[in-house]
């Protein structure tokens, strides 16, 4: 607990003195702001360091653990009665797996090979994605260029929820925005569980593996760099396969499962013996998230895509005919196997192309815009270009109103429907 009793100062700013190797918890009501400034000494959030006497801010929902390595002093200033110090966390574990994977890539160096990939996995709320934002920004902090490969359709941590894709890391993640998200590659999944097409999202894990491999083989610094994957939190049945799918497409040489044992153990029966599985804690700091607050968050993070961080941008509205673009869903609903077509697998039914009419139901519906061509391009293992989102329908005259991160036209005429849905109450 609290190695010192906070201090307030008259401007209501509460201070923490931080003994080293501990971490100051807090989290930011709905609609509350909390400011964080580090007054002396070193500190990191999720593995970035933080700059003397700037003033950070948080927002509603974010949950924030400040560690120290070295001790120091900081002060928190707005709704902080739920701050609270903690010596017991698993950061000497995780900075050893960092320094493993560290001696891998050195290796890899000497000997002109490929340098660790990584699959991080567990079950929901064991702090997945805070663990793969760590390890990441250990290595490029060390000059390293990682490959964050996102799998975890219902977040969304490089594009919008109901997406997958790879994102070349370059510098650390900024503290209160998260990673630069420069030249992504995004995939349309279109739904925010994997359940829903596990066929679709195995095929796209294999296509990024692909993609992943090329880059490897034209950019020596990203090979030896190696990859970190972050997976989805639904670890049984089709779940747990696609785990085993992502291990095997991607070739992964170390598996970290945090927090279950029994992942554990089945993933070190069903990978191959080379495959280093390592069992890890979660962070006592790592708080469970309610389905309401899943739910705003993904809201949050397409609200962000059309509007930026803090709303610094100002999405386009315009709009669409229904003559000059085409509209699909990847999936064909699933009918009866006796109904099937000689020669066609349920399976098959799950990646096809189906044309959808536009009409009404259209409205608040999230669209992907393909880089393809032509439907006749292997639309589903095209990255898409960006997204818009459906605000209107007018069947009288055929066209929808849009909304839009860049003006008319639109660069390509290919649109992916999701199932996912966006209000835009701005
Ligand atoms: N040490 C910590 N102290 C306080 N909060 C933390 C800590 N580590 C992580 N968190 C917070 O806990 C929440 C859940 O963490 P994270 O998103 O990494 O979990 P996850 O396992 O990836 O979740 P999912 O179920 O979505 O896959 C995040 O809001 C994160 O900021």
């Amino acid at each position: 607990m609290a190695t010192e009793e906070p201090s307030k100062d008259e401007k209501g700013g509460v201070k923490f003195d931080l003994e080293k190797e501990t971490e100051l918890r807090f989290e930011v009501d709905s609609g509350d702001k909390v400011q964080l400034e580090l007054l002396s000494g070193l500190a990191e959030i999720y593995g970035s360091e933080l700059n003397r006497n700037k003033k950070y801010t948080f927002e509603s929902g974010c949950k924030i653990a400040v560690f120290t390595w070295q001790g120091c002093s900081v002060q928190l200033t707005g709704k902080t009665e739920v701050a609270y110090v903690s010596r017991d966390t698993p950061m000497l574990l995780y900075l050893n797996t960092h320094a493993a994977l560290e001696q891998m890539r050195q290796q890899a160096e000497k000997e002109n090979e490929r340098g660790p990939r990584v699959m991080v996995c567990g079950p929901m709320d064991v702090g997945k994605s805070t663990l793969c934002r760590l390890l990441l920004n250990y290595a490029v902090r060390l000059g390293r260029r990682p490959t964050l490969v996102e799998l975890d359709v219902g977040q969304g941590n490089i594009a919008i929820p109901g997406t997958m894709g790879a994102l070349c890391i370059e510098r650390p993640a900024d503290v209160e925005e998260g990673f630069s998200v420069q030249a992504p590659l995004i995939y349309h999944f279109g739904s925010t569980t994997p359940g829903t097409n596990i066929k679709l999202y195995n095929k796209i894990t294999s296509r990024l593996a692909e993609v992943f491999n090329q880059r490897c083989d034209m950019n020596h610094k990203a090979c030896v760099s190696g990859c970190v994957i972050n997976t989805c939190g639904w670890v049984k049945g089709s779940g747990y396969q696609a785990l085993v799918h992502t291990a095997s497409a991607f070739e992964v040489d170390v598996v970290i499962v945090l927090d279950q044992e029994r992942l554990y153990n089945e993933l070190k029966r069903d990978l191959p013996f080379f495959v280093r599985t390592v069992l890890l804690p979660k962070s006592g700091g790592v708080v469970e998230r309610s389905k309401d607050y899943r739910r705003e968050s993904r809201d949050e993070k397409i609200r962000e895509y059309f509007y930026g961080f803090r709303g610094g941008f100002f999405p386009h509205a315009f709009d669409v005919r229904f003559a000059d673009v085409r509209i699909y869903k990847i999936g064909a609903p699933t009918i009866p196997d006796s109904c099937l077509p000689l020669g066609m697998s349920q399976e098959d039914n799950q990646l096809k192309l189906v044309p959808v009419t536009p009409g009404r139901d259209l409205v608040h519906h999230l669209l992907s815009v393909s880089t393809a061509d032509s439907p006749d391009e292997n639309i589903i293992e095209t990255s898409v270009a960006g997204f818009i989102v459906v605000t209107n329908v007018d069947t009288e005259h055929q066209v929808f109103t849009v909304l839009s991160p860049a003006p008319r036209p639109l660069p390509k005429n290919i649109l992916l429907i999701m199932d996912i849905r966006f209000m835009d109450l701005k």
